[in-house]
Order: structure tokens, then C-alpha cells, then sequence
């Protein structure tokens, strides 16, 4: 098997170029009177989230974006959450907000998605958004679409790789990116057909070796190999894991073997692909809110 010939899908190029967009976007709000605000909850100090939501805070530093900051113990009741929530619902320095997921197992997650304002959800997780992308197939979006997959079709689109036509595999069927990535990927501006894989297929080998593309977001570290890939595919590691490097220190793992980049034609490394773009789809989710807002988009 050819090794090592795989284009690069650069991630943290792409998200550098995005944040110099966002940020004379930013510029032009701020002149007509309009300061975008993010907000972020952390509940806990998983050392994943943490990491997280201070690269959300420093990467709306860079952009010129207020960033409003509310971290919560892990003992924090699902009462006590709701009630952060209604305060961020109701504050006008912050035009969209996010709950950093997972949240700790004694609070609903779906409870708090739903007590927040809609038009403030800069995840685009909220269901009446989710909803919204559920029942638009063609039109143009007006509410946010969640980050990961909003930064696979921008890292696809900007390396100037179109899926029209294209058979898809998504490996995942979470509510972050499985999901919302198969309806994003299958509207009429994407035209992709898109297999859904999960715990549950049978022949998940089989549908692997006829896919065009791959989206992998199992969080199964490196269960994707060279071997079971079709040659020249599209893949998007997107599942991110932590695992112990041999010496007691905890690496980010995709859930793509590295050796895949010998049958691949395009992969997206894990570091440095699919989650810079997370990061800058956020930025652009307030601007484009903080936009519409204005009346500017
Ligand atoms: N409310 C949300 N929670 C979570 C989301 C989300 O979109 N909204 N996604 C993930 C975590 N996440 C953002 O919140 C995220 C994940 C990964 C990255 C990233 O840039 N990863 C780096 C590697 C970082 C490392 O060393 O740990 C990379 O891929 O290069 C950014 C954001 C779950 N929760």
C-alpha cells in the first residue's frame, strides 16, 4: 500500500483565516453600536472542558468579542444551572451563550439545552434550532447550526472539495455532530448522500470500504485503519480521546489511524483539524447572530 499521500485538510489554517474575517466583521458591528457577547457555563473542572472554554474566551479576545464567563462546581444542582441560565436569557451584554458539554450525570442535559432563549443558543443546539435545520432542506439558514458540523463543510468547501453527489459515511450518531452533520450534509447546497453509522450496524467494514467520504466522530481512538478505507477517500477525524502516551501523559487521539493518510486523499489531522474549526464556527455563530441582530445580515 502507497504511504504518506494524503492532501492535509488544515484546520488551524483555515480557522486563522476565518478569525481575520470575523474579526473586520466584528469591527463593522462595533462601529454601527453592536458589541457581540459570548457567554460560557462550565460546570466542573474537567480538565477537557476547562481547556475548552478558555480557548473560547481567548479566541473572542482575538476577534474583538465581549466574552462574559460563569464557572459552576460539579455539586452544582440542576435548579441552580437553570437559574444561570435565566440570568444569561436576560442579559443584554450577552448576545449568545453556550453550556459546555458533557455536563456532569445528575443534571438533564436536554432539560438545559431547552430553558435557553433560542435566539441566544450559539451552539445551535437548542431543538427549536435543531428543529429549524430539521425542516430546512434548501433555503438559506438563519439560526445557528451546530459547530463541528458547521466546520467540516467550511473545511471541505474552503479546500475546495465539493460533496455533491458523494456517498458519505458518518460514523457516530451523537447529538454534537452525527446528527446535525447528516441533515447539514444531505441539504440541497451540500447534495450528499449520507449513511448514518452506530453501535447498532451490522457491517460497519462494508460500509466503510464504498465510502467517498468518512466522517468519523465514534470517539474510539484510532478504530478507523488504512485497510478498511476506500482508496482516494475524503476523512474527517473528528473524535477526540485522551489517551496515556506510554510515559503517564494524556494525548489527543482521533478516532483515525494515522497510517490511514497512505490510502486517504484528503484527511483532516486530529490535532489541528476538525477542532480549530469547532472553535472558529462559534466565533461565527455570534457574529452572525450579533448580524441578523443589527439587521446586517
Ligand atoms: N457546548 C458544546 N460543548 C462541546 C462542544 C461544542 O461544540 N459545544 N464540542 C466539544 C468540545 N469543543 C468545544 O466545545 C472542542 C473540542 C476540540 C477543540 C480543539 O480545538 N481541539 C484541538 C485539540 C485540543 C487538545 O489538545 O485538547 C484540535 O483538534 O486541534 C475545540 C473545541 C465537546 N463539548
Amino acid at each position: 500500500m502507497e504511504t504518506g499521500t494524503a492532501q492535509i485538510l488544515d484546520g488551524k489554517a483555515t480557522a486563522a483565516a476565518i478569525k481575520a474575517e470575523l474579526t473586520e466583521r466584528v469591527a463593522v458591528l462595533k462601529a454601527k453600536g453592536v458589541v457581540p457577547g459570548l457567554g460560557t457555563i462550565l460546570v466542573g473542572s474537567d480538565p477537557g472542558s476547562t481547556w475548552y472554554v478558555g480557548g473560547k474566551h481567548k479566541d473572542c479576545t482575538e476577534v474583538g468579542i465581549t466574552s462574559i464567563r460563569r464557572d459552576l462546581p460539579e455539586d452544582t444542582s440542576q435548579d441552580e444551572l437553570l437559574a444561570v441560565i435565566r440570568e444569561l436569557n436576560g442579559n443584554s451584554e450577552c448576545t449568545g451563550y453556550i453550556v459546555q458539554l458533557p455536563l456532569p450525570k445528575h443534571i438533564n442535559q436536554d432539560v438545559i439545552l431547552e430553558a435557553m432563549d433560542p435566539e441566544k443558543d450559539a451552539d445551535g443546539l437548542h431543538p427549536m434550532n435543531l428543529g429549524r435545520l430539521v425542516a430546512n432542506v434548501s433555503g438559506p439558514m438563519t439560526s445557528p447550526l451546530p459547530c463541528t458540523p458547521k466546520g467540516c463543510v467550511e473545511l471541505l468547501t474552503r479546500h475546495g472539495i465539493s460533496l455533491k453527489g458523494k456517498r458519505v459515511l458518518v460514523v457516530g450518531r451523537g447529538v454534537t455532530i452525527g446528527r446535525p452533520v447528516g441533515l447539514l450534509l444531505t441539504r440541497k447546497d451540500v447534495n450528499a448522500t449520507v449513511i448514518l453509522a452506530h453501535t447498532g450496524t451490522v457491517d460497519l467494514a462494508a460500509e466503510l470500504r464504498q465510502a467517498d467520504v468518512v466522517i468519523a466522530a465514534a470517539g474510539v481512538p484510532h478504530m478507523i485503519k488504512a485497510a478498511d478505507l476506500k482508496p482516494g477517500a475524503i476523512v474527517l477525524d473528528v473524535g477526540v480521546s485522551r489517551v496515556d502516551d506510554g510515559n503517564g501523559k494524556a494525548v489527543v487521539t482521533g478516532d483515525v489511524d494515522p497510517a490511514a493518510a497512505g490510502v486517504a486523499a484528503w484527511i483532516s489531522p486530529n490535532p489541528g483539524g476538525v477542532g480549530p474549526m469547532t472553535r472558529a464556527m462559534l466565533l461565527a455563530n455570534v457574529v452572525e447572530t450579533a448580524e441578523r441582530q443589527a439587521g446586517l445580515a
